[in-house]
Protein backbone atom coordinates (compact mmCIF):
# COMPACT_ATOMS: atom_id res chain seq x y z
CA UNK A 1 0.00 0.00 0.00
CA UNK A 2 2.85 2.20 1.02
CA UNK A 3 6.11 2.24 -0.17
CA UNK A 4 8.71 4.93 0.86
CA UNK A 5 12.36 4.01 -0.84
CA UNK A 6 15.10 6.54 -0.32
CA UNK A 7 13.45 9.32 0.98
CA UNK A 8 15.64 12.27 2.01
CA UNK A 9 14.38 15.57 3.52
CA UNK A 10 16.63 18.88 3.94
CA UNK A 11 15.81 22.63 4.60
CA UNK A 12 17.09 25.65 3.43
CA UNK A 13 17.78 28.68 5.61
CA UNK A 14 20.17 31.28 5.85
CA UNK A 15 22.23 32.22 9.13
CA UNK A 16 22.87 35.96 10.71
CA UNK A 17 25.25 36.38 8.49
CA UNK A 18 23.08 35.53 5.62
CA UNK A 19 25.17 32.39 4.98
CA UNK A 20 22.82 30.08 3.26
CA UNK A 21 22.85 26.99 5.02
CA UNK A 22 21.67 23.18 4.15
CA UNK A 23 20.48 21.03 7.15
CA UNK A 24 19.05 17.01 6.13
CA UNK A 25 17.46 15.44 9.00
CA UNK A 26 16.22 12.79 7.44
CA UNK A 27 18.27 10.67 4.86
CA UNK A 28 17.40 7.57 3.14
CA UNK A 29 14.14 6.53 4.93
CA UNK A 30 12.95 3.17 3.21
CA UNK A 31 10.19 1.72 4.42
CA UNK A 32 6.56 -0.37 3.25
CA UNK A 33 3.22 -0.69 4.93
CA UNK A 34 0.53 -3.40 3.12
CA UNK A 35 -2.58 -3.60 3.94
CA UNK A 36 -3.85 -5.99 6.87
CA UNK A 37 -0.28 -4.63 9.11
CA UNK A 38 1.10 -2.45 10.90
CA UNK A 39 4.15 -0.96 10.74
CA UNK A 40 5.82 0.38 13.91
CA UNK A 41 8.55 3.28 13.18
CA UNK A 42 10.97 3.12 16.31
CA UNK A 43 13.25 6.18 17.14
CA UNK A 44 14.72 8.18 19.59
CA UNK A 45 13.83 12.11 19.89
CA UNK A 46 15.25 14.03 16.91
CA UNK A 47 15.11 10.70 14.83
CA UNK A 48 13.22 12.18 12.18
CA UNK A 49 9.69 9.95 12.71
CA UNK A 50 7.42 13.19 12.61
CA UNK A 51 9.06 14.50 10.08
CA UNK A 52 8.47 11.20 7.25
CA UNK A 53 4.93 11.23 8.47
CA UNK A 54 4.62 15.28 7.85
CA UNK A 55 6.45 14.55 4.54
CA UNK A 56 3.71 11.54 3.80
CA UNK A 57 0.92 13.78 4.68
CA UNK A 58 2.92 17.11 2.32
CA UNK A 59 2.55 19.01 5.92
CA UNK A 60 6.33 20.00 5.37
CA UNK A 61 7.41 24.06 5.67
CA UNK A 62 7.77 25.85 2.35
CA UNK A 63 11.86 25.94 2.99
CA UNK A 64 12.24 21.49 2.77
CA UNK A 65 13.12 19.35 0.56
CA UNK A 66 11.90 15.97 -0.23
CA UNK A 67 13.72 13.63 -2.46
CA UNK A 68 12.97 9.68 -3.35
CA UNK A 69 10.22 7.45 -3.91
CA UNK A 70 6.92 7.72 -2.38
CA UNK A 71 4.27 5.15 -3.85
CA UNK A 72 0.61 4.80 -2.79
CA UNK A 73 -1.39 1.94 -3.92
CA UNK A 74 1.77 2.01 -6.59
CA UNK A 75 1.23 5.64 -7.95
CA UNK A 76 4.07 7.49 -7.72
CA UNK A 77 3.28 11.09 -5.08
CA UNK A 78 3.86 13.70 -6.12
CA UNK A 79 3.20 17.70 -4.04
CA UNK A 80 -0.49 18.04 -5.94
CA UNK A 81 -1.58 14.46 -5.45
CA UNK A 82 -0.53 14.11 -2.05
CA UNK A 83 -3.50 16.97 -1.11
CA UNK A 84 -5.71 15.04 -2.40
CA UNK A 85 -4.98 11.89 -0.61
CA UNK A 86 -4.71 14.33 2.61
CA UNK A 87 -7.68 13.46 4.94
CA UNK A 88 -9.19 11.10 2.33
CA UNK A 89 -7.39 8.03 1.86
CA UNK A 90 -4.23 8.65 4.07
CA UNK A 91 -5.65 10.14 7.75
CA UNK A 92 -2.70 11.45 10.35
CA UNK A 93 -3.17 10.85 13.84
CA UNK A 94 -1.00 13.86 14.60
CA UNK A 95 1.55 13.80 17.50
CA UNK A 96 0.73 17.12 19.11
CA UNK A 97 -3.26 17.96 20.58
CA UNK A 98 -2.63 21.40 19.29
CA UNK A 99 -3.61 20.34 15.98
CA UNK A 100 -7.58 20.35 17.09
CA UNK A 101 -9.42 23.23 16.54
CA UNK A 102 -9.60 25.42 19.05
CA UNK A 103 -12.70 26.94 17.76
CA UNK A 104 -15.33 24.14 16.68
CA UNK A 105 -16.75 21.68 19.11
CA UNK A 106 -15.02 17.96 18.82
CA UNK A 107 -17.52 15.40 17.51
CA UNK A 108 -18.01 18.46 14.83
CA UNK A 109 -14.44 18.30 13.96
CA UNK A 110 -14.86 14.23 13.78
CA UNK A 111 -17.89 14.61 11.56
CA UNK A 112 -16.08 16.75 9.17
CA UNK A 113 -12.98 14.10 8.71
CA UNK A 114 -15.42 11.20 8.56
CA UNK A 115 -17.40 13.58 5.57
CA UNK A 116 -13.63 14.86 4.02
CA UNK A 117 -13.20 11.17 4.08
CA UNK A 118 -15.65 9.88 1.73
CA UNK A 119 -18.92 8.74 4.55
CA UNK A 120 -22.05 10.60 3.32
CA UNK A 121 -23.99 12.63 5.28
CA UNK A 122 -26.04 9.21 6.11
CA UNK A 123 -23.41 7.31 7.86
CA UNK A 124 -20.91 10.39 9.01
CA UNK A 125 -23.00 10.83 12.22
CA UNK A 126 -23.09 7.44 12.87
CA UNK A 127 -20.07 6.46 12.30
CA UNK A 128 -18.61 9.72 14.72
CA UNK A 129 -20.98 8.63 17.38
CA UNK A 130 -19.48 4.66 16.65
CA UNK A 131 -15.44 6.00 17.10
CA UNK A 132 -16.92 8.43 20.05
CA UNK A 133 -17.82 5.03 21.78
CA UNK A 134 -15.08 3.30 20.59
CA UNK A 135 -12.53 5.56 22.22
CA UNK A 136 -14.63 5.37 25.84
CA UNK A 137 -15.80 9.38 24.81
CA UNK A 138 -18.81 9.80 27.02
CA UNK A 139 -21.88 11.66 24.83
CA UNK A 140 -20.87 14.75 26.99
CA UNK A 141 -17.77 15.50 25.36
CA UNK A 142 -19.13 15.58 22.06
CA UNK A 143 -20.21 19.38 22.41
CA UNK A 144 -17.14 20.67 24.25
CA UNK A 145 -14.67 22.28 22.89
CA UNK A 146 -10.68 21.19 22.91
CA UNK A 147 -10.07 23.37 25.40
CA UNK A 148 -12.79 21.40 27.72
CA UNK A 149 -10.89 18.29 27.27
CA UNK A 150 -8.01 16.43 29.09
CA UNK A 151 -4.84 15.74 26.90
CA UNK A 152 -5.57 12.18 27.32
CA UNK A 153 -9.44 12.57 25.81
CA UNK A 154 -8.28 15.11 22.94
CA UNK A 155 -5.79 12.57 22.36
CA UNK A 156 -8.99 10.08 21.86
CA UNK A 157 -10.61 12.75 19.83
CA UNK A 158 -7.45 12.76 17.04
CA UNK A 159 -7.28 9.02 16.76
CA UNK A 160 -11.40 9.07 16.29
CA UNK A 161 -11.42 11.73 13.77
CA UNK A 162 -8.28 10.04 11.65
CA UNK A 163 -10.66 6.77 12.22
CA UNK A 164 -13.84 7.58 11.34
CA UNK A 165 -13.92 7.78 8.04
CA UNK A 166 -12.38 5.73 4.99
CA UNK A 167 -8.50 6.46 4.92
CA UNK A 168 -6.79 3.26 3.94
CA UNK A 169 -3.62 3.78 5.31
CA UNK A 170 -3.81 5.51 9.16
CA UNK A 171 -0.64 7.28 9.87
CA UNK A 172 -0.63 7.37 13.65
CA UNK A 173 2.07 9.72 15.60
CA UNK A 174 2.76 8.59 19.28
CA UNK A 175 -0.66 8.02 19.81
CA UNK A 176 -0.50 7.18 23.16
CA UNK A 177 1.76 9.80 24.45
CA UNK A 178 -0.09 11.32 27.77
CA UNK A 179 -2.65 8.20 28.10
CA UNK A 180 -2.51 5.95 31.47
CA UNK A 181 -1.10 2.44 29.74
CA UNK A 182 -4.41 0.71 30.16
CA UNK A 183 -6.26 3.15 27.91
CA UNK A 184 -2.92 3.07 25.56
CA UNK A 185 -3.08 -0.30 25.11
CA UNK A 186 -7.00 -0.08 24.45
CA UNK A 187 -6.02 2.27 21.72
CA UNK A 188 -3.20 0.15 20.32
CA UNK A 189 -5.78 -2.77 20.05
CA UNK A 190 -7.79 -0.90 18.15
CA UNK A 191 -5.12 0.26 15.65
CA UNK A 192 -4.80 -3.52 15.64
CA UNK A 193 -8.29 -3.89 14.68
CA UNK A 194 -7.64 -1.28 11.87
CA UNK A 195 -5.68 -3.47 10.18
CA UNK A 196 -7.54 -6.17 10.77
CA UNK A 197 -10.17 -5.37 8.61
CA UNK A 198 -7.70 -4.38 5.76
CA UNK A 199 -5.93 -0.58 6.37
CA UNK A 200 -2.34 -0.14 6.68
CA UNK A 201 -1.17 1.82 9.77
CA UNK A 202 1.87 3.43 9.99
CA UNK A 203 2.61 3.42 14.14
CA UNK A 204 4.93 5.48 14.90
CA UNK A 205 6.54 5.38 18.73
CA UNK A 206 9.36 5.91 21.23
CA UNK A 207 8.07 2.44 23.05
CA UNK A 208 9.54 -0.50 21.74
CA UNK A 209 8.04 -2.80 24.10
CA UNK A 210 4.25 -1.44 22.97
CA UNK A 211 5.50 -2.16 19.25
CA UNK A 212 6.72 -5.35 19.58
CA UNK A 213 3.73 -6.21 21.16
CA UNK A 214 1.09 -4.77 18.61
CA UNK A 215 2.88 -4.25 15.33
CA UNK A 216 4.08 -6.60 12.34
CA UNK A 217 6.98 -4.95 11.50
CA UNK A 218 9.50 -2.82 12.26
CA UNK A 219 11.22 0.00 11.42
CA UNK A 220 14.17 1.44 13.39
CA UNK A 221 15.32 4.82 13.00
CA UNK A 222 18.76 6.44 14.11
CA UNK A 223 19.45 9.76 13.32
CA UNK A 224 17.71 10.35 10.13
CA UNK A 225 18.28 7.06 8.82
CA UNK A 226 16.75 3.44 8.77
CA UNK A 227 19.38 0.85 10.45
CA UNK A 228 16.69 -2.01 10.47
CA UNK A 229 13.69 -3.28 9.07
CA UNK A 230 12.63 -6.71 11.00
CA UNK A 231 9.93 -8.65 11.57
CA UNK A 232 8.22 -7.53 15.09
CA UNK A 233 8.34 -11.50 16.19
CA UNK A 234 12.23 -11.58 15.96
CA UNK A 235 12.20 -9.16 18.61
CA UNK A 236 10.01 -11.31 21.12
CA UNK A 237 13.19 -13.13 22.16
CA UNK A 238 16.14 -10.78 21.10
CA UNK A 239 17.41 -13.75 19.54
CA UNK A 240 17.48 -12.31 15.73
CA UNK A 241 18.55 -8.68 15.97
CA UNK A 242 21.21 -7.87 13.21
CA UNK A 243 21.39 -3.45 14.09
CA UNK A 244 23.83 -3.09 17.23
CA UNK A 245 21.45 0.06 17.53
CA UNK A 246 18.46 -1.81 17.95
CA UNK A 247 20.33 -4.05 20.00
CA UNK A 248 20.76 -1.42 22.36
CA UNK A 249 17.05 -0.61 22.32
CA UNK A 250 16.42 -3.94 23.27
CA UNK A 251 18.85 -4.32 25.90
CA UNK A 252 17.21 -0.81 27.53
CA UNK A 253 14.32 -2.32 28.23
CA UNK A 254 13.41 -2.68 32.02
CA UNK A 255 13.01 -6.81 31.70
CA UNK A 256 16.48 -6.77 29.48
CA UNK A 257 18.65 -5.15 31.81
CA UNK A 258 17.73 -1.45 31.47
CA UNK A 259 21.53 -0.79 30.28
CA UNK A 260 21.35 2.69 28.75
CA UNK A 261 23.57 3.39 25.42
CA UNK A 262 26.73 6.01 25.91
CA UNK A 263 25.61 9.39 25.34
CA UNK A 264 26.40 10.47 21.61
CA UNK A 265 29.53 12.24 21.50
CA UNK A 266 29.64 15.81 19.82
CA UNK A 267 30.13 15.58 16.38
CA UNK A 268 33.81 16.18 15.79
CA UNK A 269 33.98 17.18 11.79
CA UNK A 270 32.82 16.07 9.09
CA UNK A 271 30.34 12.31 9.75
CA UNK A 272 28.17 12.73 6.28
CA UNK A 273 30.99 10.14 5.02
CA UNK A 274 30.62 7.57 8.08
CA UNK A 275 27.79 5.45 9.34
CA UNK A 276 26.30 8.06 11.67
CA UNK A 277 25.88 5.62 14.57
CA UNK A 278 29.63 4.54 14.68
CA UNK A 279 30.87 7.23 17.46
CA UNK A 280 28.25 4.88 19.74
CA UNK A 281 28.97 1.42 18.34
CA UNK A 282 30.97 -0.86 20.06
CA UNK A 283 31.48 -2.62 17.19
CA UNK A 284 32.53 0.09 14.88
CA UNK A 285 36.09 -0.14 12.95
CA UNK A 286 38.05 1.86 10.63
CA UNK A 287 35.39 1.52 7.81
CA UNK A 288 32.46 2.58 9.86
CA UNK A 289 34.05 6.20 10.17
CA UNK A 290 35.06 5.97 6.33
CA UNK A 291 31.93 5.16 4.20
CA UNK A 292 28.03 4.85 4.98
CA UNK A 293 27.02 1.28 4.74
CA UNK A 294 23.57 0.87 2.81
CA UNK A 295 20.86 -0.81 3.55
CA UNK A 296 21.11 -5.02 2.91
CA UNK A 297 18.75 -7.96 2.93
CA UNK A 298 20.40 -10.44 5.79
CA UNK A 299 17.45 -12.92 6.16
CA UNK A 300 14.81 -11.04 5.11
CA UNK A 301 15.58 -8.27 7.80
CA UNK A 302 16.97 -5.03 6.03
CA UNK A 303 20.18 -4.08 7.84
CA UNK A 304 22.51 -0.88 7.75
CA UNK A 305 25.72 -2.04 9.23
CA UNK A 306 28.89 -3.56 7.68
CA UNK A 307 29.35 -5.81 10.43
CA UNK A 308 26.00 -7.51 10.47
CA UNK A 309 25.77 -11.43 10.41
CA UNK A 310 23.16 -13.70 9.99
N1 LIG B 1 11.16 23.05 10.16
C1 LIG B 1 12.33 22.50 10.49
N2 LIG B 1 13.50 23.09 10.15
C2 LIG B 1 14.70 22.53 10.46
N3 LIG B 1 14.82 21.37 11.13
C3 LIG B 1 13.70 20.74 11.50
C4 LIG B 1 12.38 21.25 11.20
N4 LIG B 1 11.44 20.40 11.70
C5 LIG B 1 12.15 19.40 12.28
N5 LIG B 1 13.48 19.60 12.16
C6 LIG B 1 14.55 18.74 12.70
O1 LIG B 1 14.34 17.42 12.24
C7 LIG B 1 14.75 16.49 13.22
C8 LIG B 1 13.70 15.43 13.37
O2 LIG B 1 12.54 15.98 13.99
P1 LIG B 1 11.22 15.12 14.24
O3 LIG B 1 10.21 16.04 14.83
O4 LIG B 1 10.85 14.40 13.00
O5 LIG B 1 11.72 14.08 15.33
P2 LIG B 1 10.90 12.88 16.00
O6 LIG B 1 11.63 11.62 15.67
O7 LIG B 1 9.46 12.96 15.62
O8 LIG B 1 11.10 13.22 17.55
P3 LIG B 1 10.05 13.12 18.77
O9 LIG B 1 10.10 11.69 19.19
O10 LIG B 1 10.65 14.03 19.80
O11 LIG B 1 8.72 13.56 18.30
C9 LIG B 1 15.04 17.27 14.49
O12 LIG B 1 16.43 17.35 14.65
C10 LIG B 1 14.45 18.63 14.22
O13 LIG B 1 15.23 19.63 14.82
NI1 LIG C 1 7.76 13.29 16.62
Amino acid sequence: MLRVKNISISFTRYTKKRKRQTLSPVSDISLDVQAGEVVALIGASGAGKSLLAHALLGLLPKNATMTGEYRFKGEHIGPKRIKELRGRDIALIPQSISYLNPLIKVRKQVYRSARLSGRCHCTAGERCDKAFARYNLADSVKSMYPFQVSGGMARRVLTATATAGKADLIIADEPTTGLDPKVATQSLKHLRELAEQGKGVLLITHDLENAVRFSDTIVVLYNGTTVEVTQAAALHEGKSILHPYTRALWQALPKNGFTALPPAPPSIGDSRNACNFAPRCHIATEACKKSIPTLRSINGTMVRCFHARS
